[in-house]
């Protein structure tokens, strides 16, 4: 277990591949850890140098008292890649995990070469969704928007026929500290990059679901319209969280990128 204290916070992370690979940093979603990325990492190139890591609140890392700031997000994630020695790298994130690398790309561009923007926006919901949402928690725990929660995260086919990996992802996300989780709800509730990211000029890819009752395709599209050139890829089957529904869809565009990327980066 890799576990760096980062802006004063126990991160837990995992690099994985040749030190001579592509590196690739993958940023998750509130109330998912880094297990999230599992059945897509086997289908990237050989050689891919996988860097994931546990957000602050959840999964193994710490889990300071909400709230939390979006600044602080993106710090952990800098800090971890500094910490790690990289270089420069393709940043994968996941809703907030793709707030956090939009805010890494603006803050600091030494660090990132390219991004996917997976199921995420420059501005998710509205200040009063989150409070509301903050508020039902502080009431009913997680638990009480569990169904809620994942009848955004997966299509209605996923949830009716695969029962058992359901379960899984409900336990994850109901495990989530509620510190943890809120406190990200806090940080979302903050943010809106529409600025920032309209000044980037990065390759970048846009990946929505077509299910996705979070972050719908038109508003993951409208992020990709903020920066020139992005590409945006329509997953079908998929709500919120592609990389689990259809990850050999999603490890096939990121292919794609990968390789189209390759190319600007020898350039
Ligand atoms: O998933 C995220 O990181 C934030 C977007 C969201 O609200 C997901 C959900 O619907 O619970």
């Amino acid at each position: 277990m890799q576990i760096a204290t980062i802006n004063g916070v126990k991160i837990h992370h995992a690099v994985t591949g040749p030190e001579s690979g592509r590196a690739v940093l993958f940023i998750n979603s509130l109330g998912t850890d880094f297990r999230v990325w599992d059945r897509v990492l086997p289908l990237l190139p050989e050689g891919t140098r996988v860097i994931r890591y546990d957000k602050r609140g959840h999964g193994l890392s710490e889990c300071p008292a909400a709230p939390y700031f979006m600044g602080d997000l993106v710090a952990e994630a800098a800090g971890l890649l500094d910490h790690l020695g990289v270089g420069r790298v393709l940043v994968v994130g996941l809703s907030i995990g793709g707030q956090i690398a939009q805010g890494l790309a603006a803050e600091r561009p030494d660090l990132v070469e390219a991004m996917v923007l997976s199921n995420t926006a420059a501005k998710i919901g509205t200040p009063d969704s989150w409070d509301t949402r903050i508020e039902e928690i502080h009431k009913g725990g997680i638990a009480a928007l569990e169904e809620a929660i994942l009848s955004r995260w997966f299509s209605r086919a996923f949830r009716e026929s695969r029962p058992e990996e359901l379960a899984g992802w409900r336990h994850m996300l109901c495990r989530t500290p509620e510190d943890g989780y809120v406190g990200c709800c806090y940080a979302i509730k903050d943010t809106d990059l529409v600025e920032s990211t309209g000044r980037l000029t990065l390759p970048t890819l846009a990946i929505a679901g077509d299910e996705d009752g979070s972050t719908p395709p038109d508003l993951v599209r409208e992020t990709a319209g903020l920066i020139p050139g992005a590409r945006f890829h329509l997953v079908r089957g998929a709500g919120h969280l592609p990389c689990v529904e259809q990850p050999a869809d999603v490890a096939a565009a990121l292919t794609e990128f990968m390789k189209e990327t390759a190319l600007v980066r020898e350039i």
